[in-house]
């Protein structure tokens, strides 16, 4: 019998829209996602008519994190190759999170464990007021990865991550919302739409600044000021050169709207948009 495909793709415009397809297990993962995924996200950093994504999951509901069941037969491997399954996901979550496009999470239903941290490695999320998110592993005698602690640290305080860390309560995304990370609340039932919306405005953008931008609102995260401002010098002295730029400041001055999409095109008939700044 044929296999569902792991991954739904289509395009809205200029957003691709990505969806885990595994809705009878809560779109529980799994190394078919894993891969789909990267080969997804490859293919829209190179391709300069993406200008947003968006991932989503079938079936009402973002991603119930590892497969429960792959996982119950883990404890009869080696500690390599369990390390190595669990690179496998680190991989991923770097990938995301590296990816020169903006990537939106639209959550409806649940998004826990390893499925929390993957919508919170997006760089904007966006969730319905009744999702459900769990950090969970607790519940299941297991410890957080896919940067669940390191993310959930970026927002709140180390006995707010504690206690959502021991007790893998849920919480809505109502609650999440008040945290800090919830770039949008929908109402149930809307949060792709307003992923959608959302994206859709970054889409138009400029594209190598917006994979610099990216770079920078990441290492904020990740290094002391003197190292963030170096790195905002060479990425600034590099766009005051581009193309982009010239069309941004130009259509200021010249009192019109930037024609970014003109460039996108440009860039997608061959011109080259490999940015090497990253
Ligand atoms: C490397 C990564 C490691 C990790 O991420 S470890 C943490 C793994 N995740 C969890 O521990 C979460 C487990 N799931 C849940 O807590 C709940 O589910 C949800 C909150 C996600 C959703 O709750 P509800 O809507 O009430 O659904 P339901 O009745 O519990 O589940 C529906 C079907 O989905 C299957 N399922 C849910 N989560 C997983 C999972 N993580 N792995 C495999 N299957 C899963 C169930 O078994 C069941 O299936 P059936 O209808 O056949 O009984």
């Amino acid at each position: 019998m044929e296999q569902p495909l792991p991954l739904l793709q289509r395009r809205e415009g200029a957003v691709l829209v990505l969806s885990n397809n595994n809705p009878a297990a809560r779109n529980a993962l799994s190394p078919a996602f894993y891969a789909a995924l990267t080969e997804a996200l490859a293919q829209a950093e190179a391709d300069p008519t993406v200008g947003a994504i968006v991932l989503t999951g079938e079936g009402g509901h973002f991603c119930a994190g590892g497969d429960l069941r792959q996982l119950a037969k883990r404890r009869e491997l080696p500690i390599e190759e369990r390390r190595a399954k669990l690179e496998g996901l680190h991989d991923l979550i770097r990938t995301v999170r590296d990816c020169r496009k903006p990537v939106i999470a639209a959550v409806e239903g649940a998004a826990a464990g390893a499925g929390l941290s993957l919508a919170l490695a997006c760089d904007m999320l966006v969730a319905a007021r009744n999702a459900v998110f769990s950090v969970a592993y607790v519940k299941v005698g297991l410890t957080p990865d896919g940067g669940a602690t390191a993310f959930l640290a970026e927002f709140v305080s180390r006995q707010v991550l504690t206690e959502l860390c021991l007790t893998g309560e849920r919480i809505s995304g109502e609650r999440l919302h008040a945290l800090g990370p919830v770039n949008r609340l929908a109402e149930p039932g809307e949060a792709l739409k307003q992923a959608l919306a959302l994206a859709a405005q970054v889409a138009t953008g400029p594209d190598l600044a917006m994979g610099r931008i990216k770079a920078l609102c990441r290492s904020a995260y990740a290094q002391p000021l003197d190292d963030q401002l170096e790195l905002e010098a060479q990425l600034m002295v590099q766009s005051q050169a581009t193309e982009e730029s010239r069309e941004g400041i130009g259509a200021f001055l010249e009192k019109r709207p930037a024609d970014f999409a003109r460039l996108r095109q440009v860039n997608a008939a061959g011109a080259g948009t490999q940015d090497t700044t990253q």
